[in-house]
């Protein structure tokens, strides 16, 4: 259950592009932030009107996230490998990575001018870049979406036999406040600055976990009671 979300994009005939490249590769499901959708949008959309007429029109970054279990977010300017949270994947190894998951996957494209900012990044699950020239590393936003979609519709994530339900949103960020509650317990890192790359770390390694919802709760309760017995001390 793959989505493509397209964050502001400010271009109508990309719009149409990617909705005629998603039927091409056999995805269906759109979901535009705060589009500039137009006529235009529906000329380069050719045989694919069908995507931009369902597609999900949304105001706002947040209430995206609200959507899927796990996010994904396309960059053409990847930080390094070293930096944890923003450490990249390439798009083969995201195919491998989502074989047999069965939660909803938000696949993310950012704005033609300043593509994802580094704060809806950072609140990203995975990160994935497209290996290009390092003389002119980023693309153009339909032709990444192209790329990314051939590379995945090369084995579709099979159904799961497994019967668990994988982790939401929701359940994740509810690990990550644990997380955040134990290192301000523990006052650990001393430096508020530094304790937030940690809860940024952990948030980046929760979402590339393929948590299912029961590990999550599996994994807060002693979280939450080191929390609770810190506090009583
Ligand atoms: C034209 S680019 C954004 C350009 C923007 N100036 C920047 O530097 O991020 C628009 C979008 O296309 C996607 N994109 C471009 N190049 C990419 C690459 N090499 N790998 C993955 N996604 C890419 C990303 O989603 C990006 O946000």
């Amino acid at each position: 259950m793959l989505s493509v979300v397209l964050v502001e994009p400010e271009g109508p005939a990309n719009i149409g592009m990617i909705a005629r490249t998603m039927k091409n590769f056999g995805f269906s499901r759109l979901v535009l932030v705060r589009p500039n959708l137009t006529e235009e949008s529906y000329s380069y959309a050719v045989h694919a009107k069908d995507v931009l007429d369902n597609a999900v029109v949304l105001e706002g970054f947040d209430e995206a996230l609200e959507l899927f279990d796990l996010t994904v977010g396309t960059t053409g300017k990847p930080g390094a490998r070293f930096i944890p949270y923003r450490a990249p994947m390439y798009p083969w190894e995201l195919r491998e990575t989502l074989k047999g998951y069965t939660g909803r996957v938000g696949l993310f494209f950012g704005r033609e001018s300043i593509g994802l900012k580094n704060e809806e990044l950072e609140r990203l699950d995975i990160t994935v870049t497209i290996p290009t020239s390092e003389d002119y590393p980023v693309m153009n936003l339909a032709q990444a979406v192209a790329v990314i979609l051939y590379e995945l519709s090369k084995a579709r994530p099979e159904p799961s036999v497994e019967a668990l339900e994988p982790a939401t949103l929701r359940e994740k960020e509810a690990l990550v406040r644990v997380w955040a509650e134990l290192l301000n317990a523990l006052n650990y890192p001393k430096d508020e600055e530094r304790r937030e790359v940690f809860v940024k770390v952990f948030r980046k390694a929760v979402g590339k976990a393929f948590l299912y919802g029961r590990e999550v709760h599996t994994l807060m309760g002693p979280l939450r009671r080191a929390v609770k017995r810190l506090e009583e001390c």
